[in-house]
């Protein structure tokens, strides 16, 4: 057994609402003790610069390329990182040298697989500088190197909490994980423990958009907006006839894949009950390119804080004897998973161990990734 290192994960996701932190002692491999984790919102003015970075980065043709406001963006990004870290490992009671090693995500301002050209801002340096820990950054980028979609990561992970719960005889298998983030994506853990994954279709980044234009609010809290509106089948019809869903092959998505419905297709609550419908049912229709149909579905990402997407996952679930989980009724964590992952992977990285596979992103054969930046030498007296 590889030895257990403390690792933190820092994630920033496609919805850009802030920075989840989470804490690991992990091998790297089956052994996964979860320790605490937060979450620090980014305020509306960031969130706005993320936007404008999304904007800015549809130019990039090389992944160095960092053009308009990008460079501050992602040197003011990194920073806040590193608050992150710092009020983190200060809540905690914890030091630097408590730490062996950060997994740093950094933020997607471009995915374009089919290019093989994804991009993740983020300095890994400065970010082991200011907070005087190692880091491991940019772990999309060897997978796509091997013909890979640079995406999803996170299905290592799910394998192995699948394998911690199993062990514990907590669910029937096959189990899926399923990520509502601004992008969904799932990852299928058979019974002989064969992983299978990819992203399933838009999570809430079309809902966000949406109440954001059309009612001046982030996100739709609890799904109250949604709880007043009925679904449009016109509109639904749109986005799930989309060739996505019915591709040969399984495709990662970019955060601009889906467009969110016109002003005229609908009124503000019918727009949010169409589109929660849209997110739980994307899901349901991916997990038709399965090997198997799922036993369990275990919920994890923002989404499951909504009601209506999960009334509508359950329902559609149950027709196909399917059972629906939120995480939390596992006794994990829907809201640090992300985070968790990217430690973990950051220590198989530290192993060389494979972070994707054939069946998780497409890639050629099984790879491991991740860029490492080394604390400053002076930095052990944390
Ligand atoms: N209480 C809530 N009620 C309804 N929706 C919520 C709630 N809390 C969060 N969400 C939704 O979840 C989103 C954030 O989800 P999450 O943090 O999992 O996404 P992410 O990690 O940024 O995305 P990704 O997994 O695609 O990288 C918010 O933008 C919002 O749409
Ligand atoms: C390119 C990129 O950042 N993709 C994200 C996004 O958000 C969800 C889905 O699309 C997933 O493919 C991925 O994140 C998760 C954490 C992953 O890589 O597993």
């Amino acid at each position: 057994m590889g030895k257990l290192l403390t690792a933190i994960g820092v994630m920033s996701g496609t919805s850009m609402d802030g920075i989840d932190v989470a804490l690991l002692q992990t091998n790297g491999e089956n052994v996964v003790q979860r320790g605490p984790s937060a979450g620090y919102a980014y305020d509306a003015r960031f969130r706005a610069r993320l936007k404008q970075g999304l904007e800015d980065a549809k130019s990039i043709t090389a992944r160095t390329e960092r053009p308009g406001t990008l460079a501050q963006l992602e040197h003011d990004l990194t920073l806040r990182h590193a608050e992150a870290v710092k009020a983190f490992l200060h809540e905690n009671n914890l030091l630097p040298r408590n730490i062996d090693v950060i997994g740093f995500h950094g933020q997607t301002v471009l995915h374009r697989p089919d290019e093989a050209l994804t991009v993740q801002i983020g300095d890994g340096d400065l970010l082991a500088r200011e907070t005087k820990i190692d880091v491991v950054y940019d772990m999309r980028a060897n997978d796509m190197v091997h013909g890979g979609q640079g995406a999803p990561l996170i299905p290592a992970y799910h394998a192995a909490l699948a394998h911690g719960l199993s062990e514990k005889r907590e669910i029937d298998a096959p189990v899926v994980f399923v990520n509502i983030g601004g992008i969904s994506n799932l990852t299928f853990v058979g019974a002989d423990r064969r992983i299978v994954a990819y992203d399933s279709g838009p999570g809430n980044t079309l809902i966000d958009q949406w109440v954001e234009a059309h009612a001046g609010v982030p996100y739709d809290q609890g799904g109250m907006i949604a709880s007043e509106g009925t679904i449009v089948p016109e509109l639904a019809d749109r986005y799930l006839s989309h060739p996505f869903f019915t591709a040969e092959k399984r495709r990662s998505l970019d955060r601009n894949d889906f467009a969110p419905p016109s002003g005229t297709d609908a009124c503000l609550e019918d727009g949010a009950r169409t589109l929660a419908y849209v997110t739980a049912a994307a899901i349901l229709k991916s997990a038709g390119h399965l090997p198997e149909a799922a036993a369990t579905y275990v919920i994890c990402g923002g989404g499951r804080l909504n009601p209506i997407i999960m009334k509508d996952l359950t329902k559609l679930a149950d027709a196909a004897h399917g059972r629906v989980l939120a995480a939390e009724a596992l006794e994990l964590n829907g809201d640090s998973m992300e985070a968790e992952a990217w430690a973990y992977l950051a220590v198989r990285s530290l192993r060389g161990l494979p972070l994707t596979y054939p069946e998780t992103t497409g890639v050629n054969r099984p790879v491991s990734g991740g860029r490492f930046a080394a604390k400053a030498a002076d930095a052990e007296v944390g």
